[in-house]
């Protein structure tokens, strides 16, 4: 839309008569003389958050209304926009106008078409994927009858491929046309948005040439946005990167463009690449929980209070080798308390300095005397690696609080062994305000890379470095070992994973979502107020 469009009607909404304008900003309409008693009304949609135009239909019993018989001709246009109704939580709401005649009504819907037009991030071509089976099996309904409609009303073209099996999402992005769409949508839980992310950072890294199986080449970027239409079980990638696991918010951030970068992790043995994460990898309690559940599908989300509750009382701790790599490049610290925000400064400011600091590390092949690499040997109840702060429904601030989505850094919080009761204490606190790290037998750390060991491998490598030196064998080497051991599990964003050695690295802005990241409470208090408040989708 040229700077040079600007209207100004006097429309009738709400059978009052009210001055409207539209320029380059959006969408605004007051009282032209405010009545005394009601005082001064006047509102405003931005242009980024308007969502569609339409003619509207005019019906019979709407048209032998008296106050329309006024009007020679009935012309009307309904706008649809985006209004926040608590914080986090957005619906599409809508506002009729009627004009005097029809080439005004034409007019205003020329003029907000080509405003919305002009909105390029927006998507018109969208892939998407739905898990039939994930959470409580509402992935489909919740799909056509609350995402659907509203991708049809923003004129969005989509291709829809309902999963048969694990890893159907996965493969089947490694040979579709990627070109053919401006993102791509799933539609369940965290899994489901695991099995959509190693699809499209595979073909991406394929596409470019690169070896996902050399950890230290670096990854190429993806172009394409994923949505996430949260179906899940626990939904903390959608409820971390948009604040409420809700479909119809996520569908909204999805048709507006949004855009959000994420940081991505990758998990390798020695040189092979096992899995990628954004939210959570976590050995001894997360892991168990995982992989109990896991055999408790049956049973949908509870299955996972269960399987904690059993886990807990069991208290297993591990032994092994922790190591890492400390964050220099970033100003922020777990637990200064500076959470992620929409345009986060911190992930910025970070983004740039990993840059530089890389660029020095390659000029001098590596080496960085601030490069030095920390060792914990201990007996662990948890290993926990957030690359966000992993907000859910079952912890609202999330594992840890003040990890950011895209400053290129995981936070490593390591829960040493400690009584049932104090593990206790610390599991609590991830449902209330108080610092879960302030604890004696809990420690954090911000990292770029990191390394685990099981004390088992350690034990055997010893064993088979002897081996080696008498009979020239070194099973250890292999990926999948022949040894068997009785450690633990990872929980990699909801996935198990079966590993007694693994190196962690953090990809500073990897992927990118439809999401905006934690708006902070003033947005929701500045949202316009409206006089029409009906709800297009909010009683579906
Ligand atoms: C006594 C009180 C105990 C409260 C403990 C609260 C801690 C909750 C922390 C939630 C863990 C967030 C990490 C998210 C993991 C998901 O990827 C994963 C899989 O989610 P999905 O089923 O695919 O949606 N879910 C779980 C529970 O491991
Ligand atoms: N049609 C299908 N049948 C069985 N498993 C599937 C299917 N589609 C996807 N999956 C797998 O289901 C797993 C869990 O999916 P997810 O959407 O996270 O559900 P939940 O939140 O209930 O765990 C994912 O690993 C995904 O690969
Ligand atoms: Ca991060």
């Amino acid at each position: 839309m040229g700077d040079r469009i600007r209207l100004s009607s006097s429309l009738l909404l709400e059978q009052r008569a009210w001055q409207v304008i539209l320029d380059r900003e959006g969408l605004e309409w007051s009282q032209p003389q405010p009545p005394s008693a009601r005082g001064e009304e006047s509102f405003s949609v931005p242009t980024s958050e308007i969502i569609a135009v339409e003619e509207t239909e005019i019906d019979e019993k709407q048209s032998n209304r008296r106050k329309w018989r006024k009007m020679s001709k009935r012309h009307a246009f309904t706008v649809y926009y985006m209004k926040r109704k608590r914080p986090h939580c957005w619906r599409c709401k809508e506002a009729t106008f009627w004009c005097v005649d029809e080439q005004l009504c034409n007019q205003w819907i020329q003029a907000l078409k080509e405003l919305i037009d002009s909105q390029t991030s927006r998507p018109k071509r969208l892939l998407v994927y739905i898990n039939p089976f994930s959470g409580k099996k509402q992935g489909q309904r919740i799909y056509e009858q609350k995402v659907a409609p509203l991708f049809s009303l923003a004129s969005i073209s989509t291709e829809v491929v309902v999963t048969e099996h694990a890893n159907h999402a996965k493969d089947n992005l490694s040979e579709v046309n990627l070109a053919n769409y401006d993102g791509i949508v799933c539609v369940g839980g965290d899994g489901m948005f695991s099995d959509v992310m190693h699809g499209l950072i595979g073909r991406t890294q394929k596409d470019s040439g690169v070896d996902q199986n050399d950890p230290t080449a670096p990854l190429v970027p993806c172009k394409t946005r994923i949505g996430i239409i949260p179906a899940g079980s626990t939904d903390c990638i959608c409820y971390a990167t948009v604040g409420i696991n809700d479909p119809v918010t996520s569908a909204l951030h999805i048709i507006l463009g949004d855009s959000q970068p994420l940081d991505v992790s990758s998990v390798h043995r020695n040189k092979t690449f096992l899995k990628y994460f954004v939210s959570l990898l976590g050995y001894g309690f997360y892991g168990d929980v995982l992989k109990d559940s896991e055999e408790k599908r049956w049973m949908g989300s509870v299955r996972y209070d269960f399987a904690g509750f059993k886990t807990f009382l069991s208290h297993h701790y591990y032994e092994g080798t922790v190591s890492f790599l400390p964050a220099t490049h970033t100003m922020g610290c777990p637990r200064d308390g500076r959470s992620c925000k929409t345009k986060c400064r911190v992930c910025k400011q970070s983004k740039r300095q990993l840059e530089q600091l890389q660029k020095f590390e390659k000029d001098r092949h590596g080496y960085d005397r601030r490069n030095q690499w920390h060792v914990i040997r201990g007996k662990f109840l948890a290993i926990n690696a957030a690359n966000m702060s992993c907000a859910c429904p079952r912890s609202p601030k999330g594992l840890s609080p003040s990890a950011h989505l895209a400053d290129g850094c995981a936070d490593l919080i390591l829960v040493h062994k400690c009584s049932r009761f104090n593990f206790l204490r610390y599991l609590i606190r991830h449902t209330n305000e108080d610092d879960q790290f302030n604890f004696t037998f809990v420690e954090v750390y911000r990292i770029r890379k990191f390394h685990f060991t099981s004390q088992q491998l350690e034990d055997s490598d010893d064993i088979h470095n002897m081996q080696k030196k008498h009979f020239g064998r070194f099973c250890s080497d292999q990926p999948t070992c022949c040894c068997t051991f009785s450690g633990s599990t990872w929980n990699c964003d909801g996935e198990t994973l079966e590993s007694p050695a693994i190196q962690v690295e953090v990809h500073c802005q990897l992927i990118k979502l439809f999401a905006r990241g934690i708006e902070p409470p003033s947005k929701y208090e500045e949202s316009p107020s409206m006089v029409q408040d009906r709800s297009y989708v909010g009683r579906l």
